[in-house]
């Protein structure tokens, strides 16, 4: 692993997002730094997508600063495409930043966008159309677009919701790899702890009234995710080689009762 010194390039300092009188978050305060990744957990409408939206710059906060260092790069949780573009051309639009309103890419534009396809194993769907692209499919080439922009962070929001078990571990070795190797700011939300466990170094859960921020495997805990998600979670753990591989459960109400938990 490359060493990197600790430079926090996007952040949230006592940020507030209200929809009407409804608050989101209050006083929050988050960083994602340079080569780390960080998992931001939470149930269903708890505002992962509000947070990542306030941290990419789409939407205003209530209260409280954002500030951002470098470049940031954003893959959106949905990505129903408007246009049916090639998928090299959809990667390629991610270059725009480096091509400019008027230019037209170059020979090094194709290569980061090839060379983006190849990272994320869907060279093959180069010429399609996404329009005919599959659920996963579109997702890895949402990656891939932003992979091919070069950013120094990534924000991901649910980017692994429609992939198989090899593409998601294929996605969060490449996440993984972008911060510990190429030193990136990595951020994704998701529904399973077990990517945080995979890739993240760092935890974010958004509790009902509170916050837990830090190190992945102190803030991923049984007591934690049951407390998060209201319903007893189990983290199962395997040693493969030198890696502990991790997951988590929810124990479905007819196992409790069994088990009398
Ligand atoms: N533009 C908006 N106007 C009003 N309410 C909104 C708006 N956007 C989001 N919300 C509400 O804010 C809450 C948080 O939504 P958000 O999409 O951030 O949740 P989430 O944690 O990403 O959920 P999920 O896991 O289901 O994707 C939800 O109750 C949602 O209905």
């Amino acid at each position: 692993m490359t060493s990197h010194a600790k430079t926090t390039l996007l952040s949230l300092s006592g940020a507030s997002v209200r929809f009407e009188a409804r608050t989101i978050f209050d006083g929050l305060d988050i960083g994602v730094d340079a080569a780390e990744v960080l998992a931001i957990l939470g149930p269903n409408g708890r505002g992962k997508t509000t947070l990542i939206r306030a941290l990419v710059g789409t939407l205003a906060l209530t209260k409280g600063s954002r500030q951002v260092s470098g470049t940031v790069g954003y893959v959106p949780q949905s990505n129903a495409p408007t246009f049916d573009f090639t998928v090299r051309d959809m990667v390629l639009m991610g270059r725009a930043r480096h091509i400019g309103t008027f230019g037209s890419p170059g020979k090094h534009d194709f290569i980061r966008a090839d060379t983006a396809l190849d990272r994320l194993g869907i060279h093959a769907l180069a010429q399609r159309g996404v329009a005919s692209l599959s659920g996963g499919e579109r997702q890895l080439v949402m990656v891939a677009q932003a992979l091919a922009g070069e950013c120094d962070c990534l924000i991901l929001d649910e980017p692994a919701s429609a992939l198989d078990l090899k593409n998601q571990a294929m996605l969060f070795d490449v996440l993984a790899g972008l911060a510990h190797d190429d030193g990136l700011g990595v951020a994704f939300t998701t529904h399973v702890p077990g990517h945080a466990l995979e890739a993240a170094d760092r935890a974010l859960l958004l509790m009902e009234t509170s916050r837990q921020d830090g190190p992945v495997g102190k803030v991923i805990s049984h007591d934690s995710l049951t407390a998060l998600y209201g319903t007893e979670v189990r983290v199962l753990r395997e040693q493969c080689g030198d890696s502990a591989l991790a997951a988590a459960v929810a124990v479905p109400a007819r196992s409790r009762r069994q088990a009398g938990v």
